[in-house]
């Protein structure tokens, strides 16, 4: 297939005034994603983001005047179908796609709206489903899926993966299968097609689940979406990973465009205009939700909270912090030298200093009488290696968010353990002792600054610094799960 640097996409779908679905979200996802956008309408729907109030329906044959005047001027490189609405709007869509033939057709089989209005005549479904066979991907959400198949709705991902290769084997499509609808923390989507056309039958791609009810046409968007960037890279699977990626951050910061009472639009430009302060650090937090769940899985934390976690695995893990306190100490220190502001040079050479008065306690305190004799630990060592060498390759911003994981997440883990043993009031807990160091109010105190300057530096960077900022959190992130999870592997001395 060949490809091309700005695709021109073509929109079939139905229109909302208020911008947030049908063709003008795709417009807008098209251009977010650097295509061309081009629309014909197919019906005209009085609707906002509290419901559709009526729809408008131009005769089928003026579509296909639309096509036509479209086709015998302008070379398209990719078609998004959304709402059809009639059997004979359906009819004109499939007599164009046959003449036409475009190298890519996404059909994103729109039925019913968020709001749970139909979009979708009932007796048009069996024609929707002869359409099928022309589209090179298919994107139902859930209870489409269900319909598409004549079977009740999948109830989990198992299952809707199972439906989505009946959907593949029966009209010879890729199959998009959208865990939207689906309840948990986690958002899967996956491409599937029982034809060979992808590295494995099931690509999947997981994020999670951003807190906002801002979704309205997300749907219609990732699927002009993925027309646009598959005409660009001739690849589905990394047209669904740039795609899910520029989705996620459009879900994220939904809530800062205001519009409407009901379920607002999602941010199709956020790569493009300045976030406000708060949001890059809310946008971090939400990014690594996998990872917080991960870290509260760990059975180090599990037993140290409860108690029965082995002496030898916390004075791995005491012996260990003390090593990393002093490479912690110089990241902060190298953060004061490359600060710009008085303000901030003085607040991580504060939190410098503390490290090493931190690092000294540990040693009087806790490991005194401890028969723990282990050197620099492989995480340990890492992870100080990552900290010093984003200060020294990337520079002061993506230094500050490398370093806020240790105190946000500590901070986070701290708390929640101190609240667990306090509400417990378990008397005689081997690590009662250290699980009270938790509650330090002044830890809280620097950890709310930290993340505030993390936020002022992003809100003065440019886009590309941030999503280095972004990657270095994230990084750090990792490195936090696994230094919990190092005295499991190496408290024994036998380095895996
Ligand atoms: N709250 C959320 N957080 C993260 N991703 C989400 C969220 N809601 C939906 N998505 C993602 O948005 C895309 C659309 O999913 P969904 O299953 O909701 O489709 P849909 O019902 O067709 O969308 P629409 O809201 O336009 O009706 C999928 O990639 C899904 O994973
Ligand atoms: C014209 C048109 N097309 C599609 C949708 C579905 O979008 P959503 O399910 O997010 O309401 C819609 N509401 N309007």
């Amino acid at each position: 297939m060949e490809t091309r640097s700005i695709p021109r996409v073509l929109s079939i779908a139905g229109t909302d005034p208020t911008g947030g679905a049908g063709v003008q979200a795709d417009l807008k996802s098209i251009a977010a994603n650097g295509g061309y956008g081009m629309a014909a309408v197919t019906a005209l729907v009085a609707q906002n983001t509290r419901g559709v109030r009526s729809v408008h329906t131009p005769p089928a044959s003026f579509l296909s005047e639309q096509l036509a005047a479209v086709s015998e001027d302008v070379e398209i490189d990719a078609v998004k179908i959304g709402m059809l609405g009639s059997a004979d709007i359906i009819g004109a869509v499939r007599e164009w796609l046959a003449e036409t033939a475009p190298a890519v057709v996404v059909i994103d089989p729109v039925m019913v709206a968020t709001s749970g209005d139909r979009l979708l005549e009932p007796a048009a479904e069996e024609s929707l489903r002869l359409l099928l066979r022309h589209a090179h991907l298919v994107t139902p959400n859930l209870p489409e899926l269900g319909v598409l198949l004549n079977e009740p709705m999948a109830e989990d991902w198992d299952a809707a993966l199972a439906q989505g290769r009946s959907l593949s084997r029966r009209y010879g499509t890729i199959v998009l299968v959208k865990g939207g609808h689906l309840p948990g923390g986690d958002c899967p989507d996956a491409l599937v097609d029982v034809h060979g056309r992808l590295a494995e039958d099931v690509v999947e791609f997981r994020s999670s689940r951003v807190a906002t009810a801002n979704t309205h046409g997300t749907g219609c968007s990732l699927s002009s979406a993925m027309a646009t960037v598959q005409a660009r890279t001739a690849d589905w699977t990394e047209s669904l990973k740039q795609v899910k990626e520029w989705l996620f951050g459009a879900l994220v910061r939904a809530d800062e465009l205001e519009v409407g009472l009901g379920n607002g639009p999602i941010h199709h430009f956020h790569h493009h205009t300045p976030r406000p302060p708060a949001a890059f650090s809310a946008e971090c937090w939400e990014d690594i939700a996998g990872l917080r769940e991960g870290i509260f899985d760990l059975g180090f934390i599990r037993e140290l909270g409860d108690g029965s976690l082995p002496e030898s695995d916390f004075g791995y893990y005491l012996a260990q912090d003390a090593l990393y306190l002093s490479g912690y100490s110089r990241a902060l220190a190298l953060a004061s030298s490359l600060a710009p502001t008085a303000g901030e040079q003085l607040f991580w050479a504060k939190g410098a200093r503390e490290c090493i008065e931190v690092e000294a306690q540990l040693h009087r305190e806790w490991l005194s009488d401890r028969e723990v004799s282990c050197g620099l630990g492989p995480v340990t060592k890492q992870y100080v290696d990552h900290l010093l060498a984003t200060g020294a390759s990337g520079g002061y911003a993506e230094l500050v968010a490398a370093v806020i994981p240790c105190y946000w997440l500590y901070a986070h883990v701290g708390g929640e353990l101190h609240g667990a043993y306090r509400a417990s009031g378990a008397a005689g807990h081997p690590y009662g002792a250290w699980l009270e160091t938790y509650a330090d109010q002044g830890f809280a105190e620097a950890t709310r600054q930290a993340v505030g300057i993390m936020d002022d530096v992003a809100a003065r960077s440019t886009e590309d610094v941030r999503q280095r900022m972004l990657e270095a959190f994230r990084e750090s992130s990792r490195y936090e799960l696994r230094f919990f999870d190092a005295p499991r592997l190496y408290a024994g001395g036998t380095p895996a």
